[in-house]
Parts: C-alpha cells; structure tokens; sequence
C-alpha cells in the first residue's frame, strides 16, 4: 500500500503525491490481486494447451484454453496491468517443495489444473468487488476448466488403453507390490488388480497401494468386479464379466472418463459389448486355464474373429505364455492378458520384456503389405 503523503521527483522537478483515499488504497490492492491471478491463470492455461498441442495433438483441447485465454485478456484492461508492483511483491520469493517436483506429465498438468482454478477462484471473489459480472464469468470459467480437466484426463487415459499391449491381471500373492512393480519396470501399462476372495478391507488397502505404484509408472489401474470399489479408490476403471454389472449401470456411477472392460467369450457377447459401449474387451478363454478352472476354452477361431471385428481394443486371455504368445499373435492378437505368467514369474521384469518385445514385433503380413 501507498505511504499517506509523499514526494516524489520527476524530471527534477520536486511534486507532492496527493494521498490515496482508503477507498483507493483497497482498490489498488485489488487490483494488484486481479492482476497477478489474471497472470497465473493465463500462466497455467498455457502450459496445459502446450500439452494439447504438440504432445496429443488435439485441436479441440488446444482450441478451448485458447479460448479460455483469450476470454481472460478481455478483462485484463490496463487499470488492472497498471496496479502491477513485481518488486513490492513479498511473494515472489515464496515458494513450495511440491512446486518443484514433477514426476510426469500427469504431475504437471495437474499442478496446473490446481493453479489454474485456485486462481480462478480469487478471480471471482475479488472480481466482484471491481465489477459483479467479472464475478460471475469467472465463475462460469472455473466450471468450463474444471471440465476441461475431465476430458484432458479422460483423453489421455483412453489413449494410454490403446498404446497397451500387454496386460496383467494379479492374482493373490505374497510378494503382490513387488512382483507387479517388476513388471512394471519392464514396461507394463495396464494393470488389473483381481482377487475373488481378499475381505474388502484387504482389497481396497492393496488396491489403493497398486493404484499409487501403477501411476508412479504411468501405468493405468483397473479394479476387477467391483465399480463400488473403483469409485472408492479413484482406479482409472473397472473390469466387468458376463455375470458382473451391467455396462450401462457402470458408466452411469462412472462417468464417460473411465474405462470399462468386458469380458466375452464368443461373438455374440463381443457385438453386445460394443454397443453397450466398453471401452475394451476380453477375448477368451483362448486356452484352457486353471486360474479360470471349469471354462471351456473359445480357441484361436475366437481371436481370429476378433482381429477381423472389433473396432476396439481387446486382449486375447486364458492359458497365454512366452511359449503360446506366438500362436495367438499368428491368429490377429496384438493385445494380451496374463496371470500366472506373470505373477508366477520369477524374473517378472525380463518376461514382461518379453512378451511386449512379441507383441510389439511387425507382423509378416503388414511388413508385406507396406512394401
Ligand atoms: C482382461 C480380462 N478379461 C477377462 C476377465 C474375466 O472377467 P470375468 O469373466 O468377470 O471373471 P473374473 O475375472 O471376475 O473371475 C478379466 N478379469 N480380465
Ligand atoms: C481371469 C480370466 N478370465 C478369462 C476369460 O476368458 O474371461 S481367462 C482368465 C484367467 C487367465 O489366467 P492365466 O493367464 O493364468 O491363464
Ligand atoms: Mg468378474
């Protein structure tokens, strides 16, 4: 704030400031806070667009923070720049240990979510005090962030679903965190966290646990079953069965932003689980499994009707292993999911190398085909 009286020299010639009016006083801090948080938020728009643009080339998620940018700098007028004082700022110097870590984009952008509609949020309780609809557009623009948030969220974790091609499905164990992180270190993206018979409190503790470890790998953490727990526990989605909820009841207590898998057994079921509208499904049991003791196996003429049918992606499963991959590869799969290959695995990491290094390999016909 301004000194009561004080004078000040221009040009050599010695002129009395008249004093600010308290009234001015608070409007120059006001000002001063539109100011920076007007900053902050373009800032933070910014860095989130840049992401839009060149890392998911999206035009539709560029073209809103743009949007939300250039609606800011309308109320950017130069009343508000002119309050600016970076020197009298005590708080440049402040800063947070959490501000200088980024453990990936992920990270990143939610740093700059939170900054974005924290700063909004003082945008529209002072803004009223400068002009009542600045207020209310600034209110109306946390909410246009907030869902701009879901759908960068939702985008990037659907895409990271379409870039995995190896799944692993746990089962109970000893050394669970530990065996999946090998995995995880050997590349795996997709996780599913299934145990038909743990107590609640047992599942949601190691869920909780996998869902922190699979996300400091920037892998994606399904719950199997249980939507309730999915919710719970924030899992990137659930895996459903035949006998599991309905898909369209899920995505009601799930939002369009997470995933839904299903699992199917013929083609009738895979037909029924496009339009019912999952967003991946399990194609199998392609071998006879123990860990699916009972379940007659639907063969490799299954997964050859995958690979011509499903315009989503789906993951051959049951019986699959470093001895087999190839067999369901040669039949149209590019996605597998495993248990006990994995989980049964001593060097979980090397077998994850593996079966990605299979799975990720040109197949004969399309290297003909591009010649
Ligand atoms: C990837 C994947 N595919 C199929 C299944 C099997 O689901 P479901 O039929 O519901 O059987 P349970 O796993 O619940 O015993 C799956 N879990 N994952
Ligand atoms: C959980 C599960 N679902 C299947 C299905 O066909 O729907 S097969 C299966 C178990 C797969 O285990 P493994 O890799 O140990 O054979
Ligand atoms: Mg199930």
């Amino acid at each position: 704030m301004k000194e009561a009286d004080y004078y000040e020299s221009t040009n050599g010639v010695v002129v009395m400031v008249e004093p600010y009016s308290q009234k001015e006083q608070i409007q120059q801090v006001v000002y001063r806070i539109l100011d920076a948080n007007l900053d902050r938020t373009r800032e933070g728009l910014r860095i989130i667009e840049e992401w839009c643009r060149f890392g998911l080339n999206n035009v539709q998620l560029a073209g809103e923070c743009k949007y939300l940018r250039q609606e800011l700098a309308k109320w950017h007028t130069a009343e508000i720049r002119a309050a600016r004082d970076t020197v009298g700022d005590i708080g440049t110097e402040l800063s947070h240990p959490q501000e200088e870590q980024r453990s990936g984009i992920k990270s990143l952008l939610q740093a700059n979510f939170c900054r974005v509609q924290e700063a909004l949020r003082v945008l529209e309780e002072y803004g009223k005090l400068h002009n009542l609809n600045m207020g209310k557009a600034f209110k109306q623009m946390r909410y246009r962030v907030y869902t701009l948030e879901s759908n960068l969220m939702g985008y990037q974790r659907h895409q990271l679903l379409w870039r995995s091609h190896l799944y692993l499905v746990t089962s109970p164990s000893d050394t669970l965190l530990a065996t999946v992180e090998s995995a995880l270190k050997g590349g795996l993206t997709l996780l599913q966290y299934r145990d038909k018979n743990a107590d609640d409190t047992v599942r949601l503790e190691q869920a909780t646990k996998l869902r922190q470890l699979c996300h400091a790998y920037g892998a994606l953490f399904i719950m199997n079953d249980r939507v309730d727990l999915a919710l719970a526990i924030d899992a990137d989605g659930v895996h459903l069965g035949q006998q599991d909820m309905p898909i369209a009841m899920a995505r009601q207590l799930l939002g369009p932003q997470k995933i839904i898998g299903r699992s199917t057994t013929n083609s009738e079921e895979m037909q029924k689980a496009i339009t019912d509208g999952a967003d991946y499904i399990g194609v199998g049991p392609i071998y006879e499994t123990p860990t699916k003791a009972g379940k007659a196996a639907a063969g490799l003429e299954y997964v050859r009707y995958a690979a011509q049918n499903s315009p989503i992606p789906w993951f051959a499963i049951g019986g699959i292993d470093a001895n087999n991959i190839n067999d369901v590869i040669d039949a149209g799969a590019e996605r597998v999911a495993v248990v006990r290959s994995l989980m049964q695995a001593e060097q979980p990491t090397l077998v994850t190398q593996y079966l990605l290094s299979q799975l990720n390999r040109v197949k004969p016909q399309q290297e003909s085909i591009q010649n």
